[in-house]
């Protein structure tokens, strides 16, 4: 069973996200989001509290293979290690190249050649957890650092140009088409809203290289079929964006995907435009969206199962 004080900062970061989830259906999620941003005692608690829960609490687990605190950071890198340095990326590439000659589309893959060590940009890092891999060469961003590996940034505002710029422990403009790697892990059921949700993985592919990884990570402790329709609409407007979905994994406590930037966004294109079914818009949400106590429920054709994403992340292990 989860101690006391696992109890305590678990609930205060669930508290959290509810309350800025509150504040967005009352006030507007941009203004919701201006607000949160400059509650610096607010971010500066949960960075604390998240990176005790995580290698405190979530630590002692990680015996387990199924532990939160050891599989949604090494899910993501041992995929990039096998992608990269193994060069499972040559098989992806080959899939493309054959869809583009089959549909009459150009797949230039002139750009597509890695070197090592590979760029990895982990948003919402909180505390750096990538830092102990050498064939990764991290930049890490939060909102609010919970230590001095982490650079300060907002990842839904920040320019995106052709340098990047760095002040003061502060990210002042993030490189694009720059990135081999970038993860977002247990991030997207922070940000309030499905249009801030979709505005993050935009970014991403502003950001990555062709050939580069979305990898999302994302808490859930129901069987695979739960919210399987709702996994399927990510994919689907991943697709849109130009992203194909090279790999998906339920495990116990959570889905871990691996999403490829296409050589040519029209093969992305092409699988949403075959795989649509009628539930389908270009939208990210997740279940919390549905829940009834948080003001802001959204009609829907999806059935979600609200319970256990509401527990999660942070009261599943004991
Ligand atoms: C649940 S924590 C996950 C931390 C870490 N990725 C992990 O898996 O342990 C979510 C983190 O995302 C950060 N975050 C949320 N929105 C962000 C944004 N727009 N830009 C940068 N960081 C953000 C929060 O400050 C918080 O530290």
């Amino acid at each position: 069973m989860a101690n006391e004080e696992h109890k305590h900062l678990a609930s205060f970061l669930k508290d959290v996200h509810l309350s800025l989830r509150k504040s967005s259906a009352e006030v507007g999620v941009e203004k919701a989001w201006h607000n949160h941003c400059s509650n610096k005692e607010v971010l500066n608690t949960y960075a604390q509290y998240m990176e005790k829960l995580a290698t405190t609490h979530w630590e002692r687990n990680s015996s387990d293979e199924q532990s939160l605190a050891s599989s949604r950071i090494s899910w993501a890198a041992d995929f990039a290690y096998e992608y990269f340095i193994n060069k499972s990326f040559m098989k992806h590439r080959e899939k493309e190249i054959d869809i583009g000659n089959k549909i009459n589309i150009k797949v230039n893959n002139t750009n597509e050649l890695y070197s090592s060590p590979i760029t990895l940009l982990d948003v919402g890092s909180c505390y750096n957890p990538f830092r102990i891999y050498d064939f990764l060469d991290v930049l890490v961003i939060d909102l609010c650092p919970a230590n001095d590996f982490v650079f300060e940034c907002d990842f839904l505002h920040v320019p995106i140009e052709s340098d990047t710029i760095l002040i003061n422990n502060k990210v002042k403009q993030l490189k694009e088409n720059f990135y081999n790697v970038v993860t977002f892990c247990f991030l997207l059921e922070y940000i309030p809203s499905s249009e801030l949700r979709v505005n993050a993985c935009e970014r991403a592919y502003k950001l990555l290289k062709d050939g580069g990884l979305l990898l999302i990570s994302t808490p859930d402790s129901k069987h695979v079929g739960a919210n399987s329709k709702l996994m399927k609409c990510w994919r689907y407007t991943l697709s849109i964006m130009g992203f194909s979905r090279i790999k998906y994994e339920k495990l116990k406590h959570m889905h871990c995907m691996a999403f490829r930037k296409c050589l040519n966004k029209e093969v992305a294109v092409r699988w949403a435009t075959l795989h649509k079914e009628m539930y389908m818009d270009y939208c990210i949400h997740i279940p919390q969206d549905y829940s009834t106590n948080n003001g802001c429920t959204i009609a829907t054709s999806i059935e979600v199962d609200v319970d256990d994403f509401r527990e999660l992340p942070f009261d599943i292990l004991s």
